[in-house]
């Protein structure tokens, strides 16, 4: 076992623009990628509570993954690296304040810490990035006091945004909380991965209008069920979670299939096949919604084995989607649409206003840059096509506004990405695997980025 060393999660220098790739001919592709950040996350959580132990292998790397698990580590986990960087070696203690989280621009730390901090032993004090002060946090925070938990800001207020301080009192008793998670399912899972641990359990009720991102609550739940929570999901937006032990596990991550995504998307702007090995069966991941969406907008998708494998010929059509229980693919398909040969309109996901960016005014504005038509609706985003011309596109330090730009830059001379490092987010190796991605094009070099 190594000694602990899992890099720096400080937010990369921005640097120069990064020139965008364009194809020079079809691709044919293999690409192996990392773990998923949402699996991987919440097993960080899950593993520092369990009453045990843990190896988390296929782990991701990145600035999300980093901050979860130097928070935990403040909080009094110890995680190691067990052999390979991605296979995490968790062993909780008791959780400790009082401690600093900083949270970078990670949803997942900002939403999920709050409910452990408050089991901890002293304050424990939440900041992050300037852009992650603008991201809400409001009824994950209102909901853990109403539970008791004492959650303040700098002046002694009541926070609704970073940064605040938890002042853990080494318990929660639990009980019930209604919240409106219409802004981010986040919301939700953050109560929910911590609540076994809480003396009488917890009842969580989404009372607001929409809920986004079902399949990332879903994958809360599955996480800690394998883990021995006893959970109720059996009523619609009712979570009921039993106080009990969880239990230690080793378990393996699956290939983030969000990223994957921008990969596999790649096949229907430059033509060719991509295929990503690894896929999973079976899966909460919301970007499993790809394939169908890629073969919806005309690419011929195949799942062999575990090989996911897309294959387009540079024909790309609009779609009319509804994409509020996969938000995170919106970057990758307005990208598409943006280069295809009929208008999309991308509907119910109002909650990408509180992403890394607001999403949909990013969008909006950087296909505009480019020569395209993009608008904003009340939930969503009209691309109609138009032909597209190179720009130096503005990334927001939103690791999906750099992927998509990439895409668009596979077709269109000229495209520079400002600031590609902020795709660390989440893919720390990205621009590495795209360039060998379209090194494999016919007549080069490459194949396997
Ligand atoms: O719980 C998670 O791991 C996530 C939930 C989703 O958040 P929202 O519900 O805020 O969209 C998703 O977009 C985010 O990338 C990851
Ligand atoms: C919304 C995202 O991230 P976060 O986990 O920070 O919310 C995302 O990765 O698209």
């Amino acid at each position: 076992m190594t000694s602990p060393s899992l890099g720096s999660p400080a937010r990369p220098a921005p640097g120069d623009a990064w020139a965008a790739p364009t194809a020079a001919g079809a691709l044919r592709a293999t690409v192996d990628v990392p773990g998923s950040k949402s699996l991987t996350n919440r097993h960080l959580v899950v593993a520092a509570l369990a009453d045990g132990p843990s190896t988390i292998s296929g782990a991701l790397r990145s600035r999300d993954t980093d901050l979860m698990a130097d928070a935990l580590r403040a909080l009094g986990a110890r995680i190691e690296t067990d052999g390979a960087a991605s296979s995490l070696r968790v062993t909780p203690g008791p959780i400790a304040g009082p401690a600093t989280i900083r949270c970078g621009l990670a949803g997942t730390v900002m939403r999920f810490l709050p409910a452990v901090a408050a089991l901890a032993d002293g304050d424990v004090r939440f900041d992050g990035d300037e852009a992650a002060r603008r991201r809400p946090m409001g009824p994950v925070l209102a909901g853990l006091r109403s539970l008791g938990v004492e959650v303040t800001d700098d002046d002694g207020g009541r926070p609704s945004t970073l940064p605040f301080t938890v002042a853990g009192h080494g318990g929660v008793v639990g009980g019930a909380v209604d919240l409106d998670a219409s802004a981010s399912s986040q919301f939700v899972s953050g109560l929910l991965l911590a609540a076994a641990r809480f003396d009488r359990g917890l009842q969580v009720r989404h009372v607001g209008p929409t809920l986004p991102s079902l399949p990332h609550i879903e994958m809360t739940v599955a996480v800690l069920r394998a883990a021995g929570v006893r959970i109720d999901d059996s009523r619609p937006a009712i979570w009921i979670v039993e106080p009990g032990p969880i239990a230690a596990r080793d378990v393996r991550m699956e290939p983030d299939l969000s990223n994957a995504a921008v990969f596999l998307a790649a096949a229907l702007v430059a033509g060719g096949s991509v295929s990503v090995p690894g896929w999973p069966g079976e899966t909460t991941q919301a970007g499993a919604l790809a394939p169908e969406l890629l073969a919806a907008m005309g690419g011929k998708v195949r799942l062999r084995g575990d090989v996911m494998t897309v294959t387009g010929d540079g024909t790309i059509h609009g779609i009319d989607v509804d994409l509020h229980t996969a938000g995170e693919l919106t970057p990758t398909i307005a990208a598409l649409a943006a280069l295809a040969d009929s208008p999309s309109r991308l509907r119910g996901i109002s909650h990408l206003r509180g992403h890394e960016t607001d999403r949909l005014t990013a969008l909006t504005t950087e296909i505009t840059r480019l020569g395209g038509r993009c608008e904003q609706t009340s939930d969503g985003v009209v691309i109609v096509p138009a032909p597209l011309h190179g720009a130096l596109v503005e990334t927001y330090q939103d690791h999906r506004m750099a992927m998509a730009a990439a895409l668009v830059g596979l077709r269109v001379p000229g495209v520079q990405v400002r600031d590609i490092g902020t795709t660390a987010k989440t893919l720390p190796e990205f621009a590495t695997m795209w360039g060998r991605m379209i090194g494999s094009a016919t007549g080069t070099d490459g194949g396997t980025a």
